[in-house]
């Protein structure tokens, strides 16, 4: 055999292929922006207000109060030191000896005074108030998010988008720590703008039209800019969602070893900055015309602020106002100017937080309707019989059903082996069995009751799953096994089900036992072989003592000694249950009363080890395939 030179000759390889487009086109693909018109975007904000009251409403009631009183006061305090400012121009400006004049202005110097303070106090209140209410808010609607998330039928996971709308919805947690903040700056902005405005159209009615002109195209400008960074946010949605998961994947210790022993960093780190520039060019896309806005809107309100000045100086100048009232005048359009230009400034972040509110909401009430919506009849244990009647399951979008028209009765002592090729359906026939995912058609009953109309927290109360790909949490070992739902009140059920996968040994050499922390990244924390974190996962499911015990292929990465143990416990307490073990570990299904071979989500074969192995079927073919090294 001669060698083959690659070294010495390398041949050209193609280059990492970048990122795969991700062309979002599923029924929630349209931009919530792309109809609304300008005035409607502005008439929305009275509800946005409402809304963002009514969730810290809830939080704090009393924060809430102090909030809006202050909103109040700032408001009273800007129009009195106003007025009190017009009222102390008079003498300033009249004539007579300086200390005279000041005499005279002494009192209204001194209401203007305490309005600035009263103001200053108000504002630092304010800010206290906010701070109560918006952790308290974010910490609800994040936990609101993750508990719609987890409580939604499983089957949603596998809709069009979900995960998606789930990162629009982020979003919208993400703003609630800016939410109140904006939403106070508004209306303390637009309350501290009226009472000046009011104050101003009072000292000469002319004022207020030309300074409303003035800021009225920055407003537009301000509203159209988040328009055009929403729309952005939009286009990114999918691509930042992606992003985020390979972040977690290529930084998360547990597939270090893979990434670096598969020369993978480089390739992984070229996609990262691939599709970060990718997200980026959008981005910079956009800023030529978030650019055009500014500079168009700041040049009409530039011509009319000019405008409002040369008319001041006008009227002083011809008489029409006198010199006191002017130099108000001038206090109150820069009054009002610089609340105006936080009304729009906030408010266009009011609104913008309001679109990321409304995906979050949108997703909310998406996942409430996709929460499970099943009868309510409770299951007990003992589940003495299992039927599957022709049930069928098809995963949307999907042109042929996973399950297709299977039908099986299990009874309390049985062990079911159920075996065949990958994506055969084993794993989608055990979430039928389970409840998991309701069948599209047919039915699985349980002791007699169909499960659409069973309590599915009590059906999953009489189950113990180890699945092929488990959870290894971050809790300590104890939490690892019980699962949060501890039986007693000392640990020895806990011993029973670590000394029924043969852990106790590698538990007790654990700084601190059961009280060891399962978190290699964590100080503190320690970490388990693939092999001990399985045997983990079965304990898991043999704590609970359930009804249903399903175990799919737990024993993957366990030694022949911890495989035997473990099929050794499954065959000594099967009296009380029935058990379902999917494995393509042939061997394995000795162990088992009765084998169903699943191909494409059908039945194909069924009985005892001994019959299939004669039958001359899949079976057959299957074990001496693994038999033949
Ligand atoms: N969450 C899902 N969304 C969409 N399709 C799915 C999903 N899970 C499984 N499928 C599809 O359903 C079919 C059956 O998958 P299933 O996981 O039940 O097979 P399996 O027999 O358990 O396979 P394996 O032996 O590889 O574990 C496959 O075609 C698979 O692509």
């Amino acid at each position: 055999m001669t060698s083959i030179d690659t070294q010495d000759t390398p041949a050209a390889t193609p280059p990492p292929p970048p990122p795969a487009e991700i062309t979002y086109t599923g029924e929630y693909s349209v931009n919530p922006l792309g109809e609304v018109s300008f005035r409607k975007l502005c008439t929305q904000l009275p509800a946005v207000l409402r809304r963002i009251v009514a969730m810290s409403w809830d939080m704090d009631r009393r924060a809430v109060l102090l909030l809006l009183s202050c909103q109040l006061i700032t408001g009273l305090a800007a129009a009195v030191l106003l007025t009190a400012t017009a009222k102390a121009m008079r003498p300033i400006l009249g004539s007579g000896a300086v200390a005279d004049r000041l005499h005279q202005a002494l009192p209204a110097l001194l209401v203007v005074a305490a309005a600035t303070a009263l103001t200053r106090g108000a504002g630092a209140l304010a800010t206290y108030a906010e701070r109560r209410i918006t952790p308290r808010l974010t910490t609800a609607t994040d936990t609101a998010l993750v508990e719609a998330v987890c409580r939604v039928e499983a089957a949603a996971y596998a809709v069009d988008g979900f995960a998606d709308r789930q990162e629009a919805a982020e979003m919208g947690v993400m703003r609630t720590h800016v939410m109140v903040a904006d939403a106070q700056r508004f209306l303390s902005a637009l309350v501290r703008m009226i009472s000046a405005s009011a104050v101003l159209s009072v000292l000469n009615v002319l004022m207020l039209p030309l300074l409303l002109l003035a800021v009225l195209p920055a407003g537009v400008g301000a509203v159209l800019a988040a328009r055009v960074d929403y729309e952005i946010h939009y286009a990114n949605v999918g691509d930042r969602n992606v992003r985020g998961m390979m972040r977690w994947w290529s930084t998360t210790p547990k597939y270090g070893d893979e990434v670096r022993a598969n020369g993978m960093t480089d390739y992984l780190l070229f996609w990262y900055r691939s599709l970060s520039e990718r997200v980026d060019e959008r981005t910079l896309a956009a800023a030529p015309r978030t650019l055009r806005i500014a500079l168009v809107s700041s040049l009409v309100g530039g011509v009319f602020l000019i405008a409002t000045w040369v008319a001041l100086a006008w009227m002083a100048v011809t008489g029409r106002v006198a010199l006191a009232i002017a130099a108000t005048a001038v206090v109150a359009v820069q009054t009002t100017l610089a609340a105006l230009s936080q009304v729009i400034l906030n408010g266009a972040a009011v609104f913008h937080t309001s679109l990321y509110l409304s995906d979050m909401q949108a997703f909310l009430d998406d996942a409430a309707k996709k929460a499970p919506k099943r009868g309510e009849l409770p299951m007990r244990a003992p589940v003495d019989e299992i039927r599957l009647e022709e049930a069928t399951y098809q995963y949307p979008g999907k042109d042929k059903p996973a399950v297709d028209g299977v039908s099986l009765t299990l009874r309390r002592g049985d062990i079911l082996a159920i075996v065949g090729v990958n994506g055969s359906g084993k794993s989608t026939l055990t979430r039928l069995i389970t409840g998991i995912y309701l069948a599209d058609k047919g039915r699985v009953t349980w002791n007699g009751s169909d499960l659409a109309s069973v309590d599915p927290a009590s059906v999953w109360a009489c189950t113990g799953l180890v699945p092929q790909i488990f959870a290894q949490w971050p809790l300590r070992v104890r939490e690892n096994v019980t699962l949060g739902q501890p039986r007693t009140f000392d640990d020895s059920p806990v011993w029973e089900a670590v000394d029924a996968v043969g852990m106790r040994e590698a538990i007790e050499d654990l700084p601190h036992g059961l009280d060891t922390l399962l978190a290699r990244e964590v100080f503190g924390g320690a970490e388990l072989s693939g092999g001990q974190w399985q045997r983990l996962a079965c304990s898991r499911a043999l704590y609970r003592r359930p009804s249903l015990l399903i175990l799919d292929e737990p024993t993957s990465q366990m030694d022949p000694r911890g495989e035997h143990q473990i099929f050794e416990e499954i065959k000594s307490i099967s009296g009380d249950r029935i058990t379902i073990v999917v494995t393509h570990r042939l061997e394995n299904t000795k162990v088992a009363d009765h084998i169903v071979v699943m191909e494409h989500g059908r039945i194909t074969e069924q009985g005892r080890y001994d019959d299939l192995v004669h039958a001359g079927g899949t079976f057959a073919e299957l074990l001496r395939l693994a038999q033949d090294r």
